[in-house]
């Protein structure tokens, strides 16, 4: 099948350590115009004392006194500086630049602020890695239940249902608790060789027979992003639902389905007026029609793959699960692996509509952030190219001449490893995390949180704070430690990097994620020497992922290393 330069363009996207850990450093203390904002030294523990001149913040001719004044007013929140937000600032972050914005103002007001988004309304905005620590391991927590999704699950909801990605409490646990073994080490193994591995080699062969993919005499750009974005929607749809949506090389309605549901959940997310709240007008306004009709295609195509399956599973398949979940073991069907035959091999499916809600979350959840992050990591790859080199020694010397990667080739890919680390520090996705406060709460710090209080964790902002990391703008995949040290985690950095969250609600598949891009990047690396397309503008935007906003296009060259290994095999 030959690909031509369309095939890679987005649909209408989604365009629609260990090691030396770093070191808080004391804050600067620092003033603004008007609006005097004095933060002392911060100590490892996150504590710090600060004062905020209360009548002057935020009183600039275009984020009027009265606004902070009210929103200060409003329950009590006097000790949180306030972001000089001007009106024309919220414009352009409720459009798609949020997490820029957010830094720009962590940088004056501190790590830990408030955000006005109306007269009484606000945002708390958390770019501490003690807070962030605190609020994580205080959501759904049932010891500490403080902190809920909140507008997540109210902007997601037409779409995950009651899935488990969005519910809370007594609900989310039990569906967490039933989903989340499918995703054993066994479940991931098989997975490398027969989707992760197949589904790269796939991409390989279409750049490879691809006159568009630069290995001809004119040579023409591919776009990436909407590469990778079609290589993680074939592979969550097999993993998941044993479904081939085939997107690396089709079109169909289902696709377009896909894409344009979670185009919805982005921009719904930054909607300055939610009036998707009202059924009324959902059910007049184009938009939001056609949002409706994608998620019951999405829905209907579900619904009739649970069933399929269901008619597949028997009695004896049930009695050979529960047999294995007696034993400790790891259950598997050899010829269907998904997460569905699982789930209904084990008779954790509870109602269909809820068991499609599940799988719904994992798919929506599992697609995107995944083909963002394959994104970013080779854009950093190729604007660094002696960072470059050493990945591509690395997949030479591990892989030799095998184009699929094996679960022991997974296991030493440890410098490419780092650099999908890396990548999700500099670009993690999403770049927020939405909670909000169940109850009143103080975070380290002493910062008070009032109850209903929506909160950001500004994950971009922790990963990019000079106060957390060294040369925190630069791509260093070495900065984790030793390469025979543990992979980074939220755990081993204190929370000074949360790619994947932390506490009840981490990413539940997060190991997943991490197999599927390394696997993915080995067998690209090892064919092609992949360069950027010059003079194009590499800007970010975002809803739920960090996206570029044009496209990453790149040059893929067969490479010469690797046609001769092949070559030395075949002799
Ligand atoms: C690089 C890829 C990925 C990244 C960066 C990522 C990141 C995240 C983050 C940050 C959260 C927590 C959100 C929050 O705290 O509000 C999350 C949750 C979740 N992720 Fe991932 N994820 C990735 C891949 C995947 C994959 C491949 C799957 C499925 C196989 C998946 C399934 C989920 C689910 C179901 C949740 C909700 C868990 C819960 O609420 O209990 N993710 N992910």
């Amino acid at each position: 099948m030959q690909a031509s330069r369309s095939t890679f363009q987005h649909r209408s996207r989604a365009d629609g350590c260990p090691g030396p850990l770093p070191r808080c450093r004391p804050r600067v203390q620092r003033s603004r115009g008007r609006n005097c904002v004095v933060l002392n030294a911060i100590d490892d523990e996150g504590t710090s004392g600060k004062s905020i001149d209360a009548a002057g913040a935020g009183a600039t001719w275009s984020s009027p006194g009265w606004l902070t004044q009210l929103n200060m007013l409003w329950s009590g929140k006097g000790n949180i500086p306030v972001a000089d937000a001007k009106p024309d600032d919220i414009k352009d972050l409720l459009g798609g630049a949020l997490f820029q914005a957010l830094y720009k103002w962590m940088q004056e007001s501190g790590p830990v602020y408030l955000l006005p988004t109306g007269p009484v309304s606000s945002f708390l905005v958390i770019s501490d890695p003690a807070a962030a620590k605190h609020v994580l391991r205080g959501t759904d927590n049932p010891q500490r239940p403080l902190y809920g999704k909140g507008l997540v699950a109210e902007v997601a909801q037409f779409l995950f249902g009651d899935g488990f990605a969005i519910s809370g409490g007594d609900a989310w646990r039990v569906r967490r608790k039933a989903v989340a073994p499918s995703l054993h080490r066994a479940y991931l193994e098989t997975m490398i060789s027969r989707v992760f591995a197949p589904s790269a080699v796939f991409l390989a062969d279409k750049l490879h027979a691809d006159p568009a993919a630069g290995n001809s005499t004119q040579p023409q750009p591919v776009n990436m992003e909407a590469a990778f974005s079609q290589l993680t929607l074939d592979v969550i749809g097999k993993a998941v639902f044993n479904y081939d949506f085939n997107a690396l090389t089709t079109d169909s309605p289902l696709i377009q389905a896909v894409y344009t549901a979670l185009k919805e959940t982005e921009t719904r997310a930054t909607d300055l007026l939610p009036y998707w709240k009202v059924p009324f007008l959902c059910a007049i306004v184009p938009r939001q029609r056609k949002a409706a009709a994608a998620v019951q295609l999405i829905r209907d195509t579900t619904t009739a793959l649970i069933k399929q399956c269901k008619a597949m599973v028997d009695e004896e398949e049930i009695a050979a699960a529960s047999a294995a979940s007696a034993e400790g073991k790891e259950y598997i069907n050899a010829a269907d692996p998904s997460v569905l035959r699982f789930l209904i091999a084990a008779r954790e499916e509870v109602d269909s509509t809820q068991l499609r809600d599940d799988l719904l979350s994992m798919l929506v959840a599992g697609h995107e952030t995944t083909g963002s992050a394959l994104t970013w990591t080779l854009y950093l790859l190729a604007q660094n190219p002696d960072k470059m080199a050493i990945a591509q020694a690395e997949v030479d010397a591990v892989m030799g001449a095998r184009r699929s990667p094996t679960i022991a080739d997974y296991m030493a890919l440890r410098y490419v490893m780092r650099c999908v680390c890396e990548s999700m520090r500099l670009y993690p996705h999403p770049p927020v995390l939405l909670r909000r406060a169940f109850a009143a709460d103080t975070l380290p710090g002493g910062y008070k949180v009032v109850k209903g209080q929506d909160v950001m964790i500004s994950v971009y902002n922790i990963h990019r704070s000079k106060a957390v990391w060294d040369s925190p703008e630069a791509f260093l995949p070495e900065r984790f430690g030793p390469l025979d040290g543990p992979v980074p985690s939220e755990q081993n950095t204190d929370f000074r990097y949360i790619p994947f969250s932390g506490g009840p609600r981490k990413c539940v598949g997060d190991q997943f994620a991490l197999m599927e891009a390394v696997v993915s990047l080995a067998v690209l690396l090892r064919e092609f020497d992949l360069s950027l397309v010059p003079n194009q503008t590499i800007g970010m935007t975002t809803g739920a992922t960090i996206h570029t906003t044009n496209g990453l296009y790149m040059y893929a060259r067969a490479r010469i290393a690797a046609a001769k290994s092949v070559a030395l095999v075949a002799t």
